[in-house]
């Protein structure tokens, strides 16, 4: 009688639906009732669907078996083969660092392939990086690689498929001029902190480290790219960071959606449009200064990425002013927010680590007297326990879990047998080789001092700018980050005026978190902490 109750009170007419069935026990006497007729009336109808479900089964089970890779590859985050995709994409998005792990543990020095949503990917062993660097030129690409995972089909980079000019020019010509480049950066990267940063005679202010240490990269950024007078138009220095945090906003939704929706579902979020608007800003600086410097010899010879890039440009369309931007662009995009999650990154480990911060900062005055204030790329070199406190950071928190990510081009066999096919992705697991006991001892722990205390003369041998060692920041071979040497001493200059010049502390005492997404490890962009300029510093001055 009760449960008739409760039914009865069932409002039968609702304000949004109107009205309702009414389900009180008659109803439900009706329903049972009829059941049965159903039955009996259907009987054909029913035994037919259980048929059609008895034949679908072993169906459903073979489609499957065919669909399983025959390699004898394991696969990781697919719970079974046809399972459909943008379970594996949600999964790896957010459990990424789980799931390489599990597959380290299960696979440590065999392949495996993981589901990442877009592709499945073959997992290698690390040591196996040495071989594939040996492998022909035409074998693996990189930027094919690079421009599949980074959605660059979306955002308008996959010219790089086409040319390695920029990354080219990178090495060859940036990096070497980088003595030179140093002073114009550091005089602007010097203003662009004093400007920004809390001020002498403040009291502690909240500060969102990554939003103003992109500003100074930025400002490394343009120079390296544009040289002056181009590169102190605040515009153009904007537009660096504001383009690149459209170019990943992309990036971090898309990876979210099937691919054969993404080209229209771009073109509903707001990025796309601030995009494409970023694009016509970036061709309004490049492309006319491109055909101004394609006309006037002695301008090329200025030490900047886009002179070399017309001045020792191979073809005519690595001049092409479009071509240029796109691919300077894309410079940009690598090392912007890339640097300064970085940076922030150093800052808060060593803030958490306060024995480690004061022996740094003792290091970094001790060379400012030893080097009379002259801060040169050998000074910033010589800073053995900062160099140990950034490597230490980048094996905890690197800007991608994997590692040399390749776009096979090629068939080809490995030494060991395993066969690598053309169309395939591959990559490692730089996260599993970083947390490995065997090779970093309490691997959890950060010990900013590790290497430093470790072999110094290894760690000297091995800076925080070398591709080799045991985990690959910087990725590997040929094709390894072509901005690590900017990256590195442009790091180096701002933690040093940065350490020297401000007491840090954390807004609710705790480090704040690191976020990952898909394979990407980074420092919230909102993230806050607290500064003040301190009464006493070394006075650097660039
Ligand atoms: C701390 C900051 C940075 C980190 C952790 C970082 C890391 C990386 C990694 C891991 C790769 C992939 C390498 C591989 O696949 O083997 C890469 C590629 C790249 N990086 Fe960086 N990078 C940083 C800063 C920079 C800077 C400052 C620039 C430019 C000035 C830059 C430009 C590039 C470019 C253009 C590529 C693509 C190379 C290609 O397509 O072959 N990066 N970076």
């Amino acid at each position: 009688m009760a449960s008739q109750e409760v039914l009865n009170a069932v409002p039968t007419v609702s304000p949004i639906w109107g009205e309702l069935p009414h389900f009180n026990a008659s109803t439900i006497g009706r329903f049972n009732a009829a059941l049965p007729a159903f039955v009996v009336n259907n009987q054909t109808l029913l035994s037919k669907l259980s048929l059609y479900l008895l034949l679908a089964i072993p169906l459903l089970l073979y489609a499957n078996k065919k669909a399983e890779y025959d390699d004898g590859i394991p696969l990781l985050n697919r719970k079974f083969a046809l399972e459909p995709r943008i379970f594996a994409r949600f999964r790896w998005a957010f459990n990424s660092r789980k799931i390489l792990d599990e597959g380290y543990a299960k696979y440590r020095d065999q392949p495996y392939r993981l589901a990442k949503g877009h592709a499945d990917v073959l997992v290698l062993p690390e040591p196996w990086i040495h071989e594939l660097n040996k492998l022909p030129l035409h074998c693996i690409s990189s930027r094919k690689s690079h421009s599949t995972s980074l959605t660059g089909y979306l955002n308008g980079m996959d010219v790089v498929k086409e040319t390695g000019h920029h990354v080219k020019m990178l090495l060859s010509r940036v990096t070497p001029a980088l003595p030179v480049l140093l002073p114009n950066v550091s005089k602007r990267v010097q203003t662009t902190i004093n400007d920004n940063f809390p001020k002498q005679g403040e009291d502690w202010k909240p500060v969102k480290p990554v939003q103003e240490i992109v500003l100074c990269i930025a400002q490394a950024v343009t120079v390296s790219l544009f040289g002056p007078p181009i590169c102190d138009t605040p515009e153009l220095v904007e537009l660096c960071y504001v383009f690149t945090e459209n170019v990943f906003s992309i990036m971090f939704v898309m990876r979210f959606v099937p691919y054969f929706l993404q080209h229209a579902l771009v073109w509903l979020t707001p990025f796309k449009w601030r995009l494409e608007r970023n694009w016509k800003q970036l061709e309004g600086f490049v492309m006319p200064e491109a055909r101004k410097r394609k006309e006037t010899p002695g301008l090329v010879k200025e030490p900047n990425l886009l002179s070399w890039m017309i001045d020792e440009a191979k073809s005519e369309e690595e001049t092409d002013p479009w071509m240029l931007t796109r691919l300077i662009g894309s410079v940009i995009a690598g090392g912007t927010y890339s640097s300064a999650a970085f940076i922030s990154g150093v800052i808060a480990d060593l803030v958490n680590s306060p024995d480690a911060l004061a022996e740094i900062q003792e290091e970094i005055r001790e060379t400012h007297a030893r080097i009379n204030g002259q801060w040169d790329m050998d000074a910033f070199n010589s800073l053995d326990k900062l160099d140990s406190a950034m490597k230490e950071t980048s094996r905890l928190a690197p800007g991608s879990l994997l590692v040399y990510s390749r776009y096979v081009e090629e068939d080809c066999t490995l030494s060991n047998g395993t066969q690598l096919k053309k169309g395939q992705f591959i990559t490692t697991s730089g996260h599993s080789t970083a947390h490995d006991a065997d090779l970093f001892p309490d691997p959890e722990k950060y010990d900013a001092l590790r290497y430093y205390n470790g072999n110094l003369e290894k760690h000297r041998a091995q800076p925080f700018r070398s591709v080799e060692g045991e985990d690959h920041r910087w990725g590997a071979g040929r094709w390894a980050c072509p901005g690590r040497f900017i990256a590195s001493v442009v790091s180096k200059m701002i933690l040093v005026k940065l350490l020297d010049e401000y007491d840090f502390k954390f807004t609710d005492g705790k480090r704040p978190a690191t976020s990952v997404v898909h394979e990407f490890v980074f420092m919230d962009p909102g993230t806050k902490i607290m500064m003040r300029r301190k009464e006493k510093s070394s006075g650097i001055v660039y």
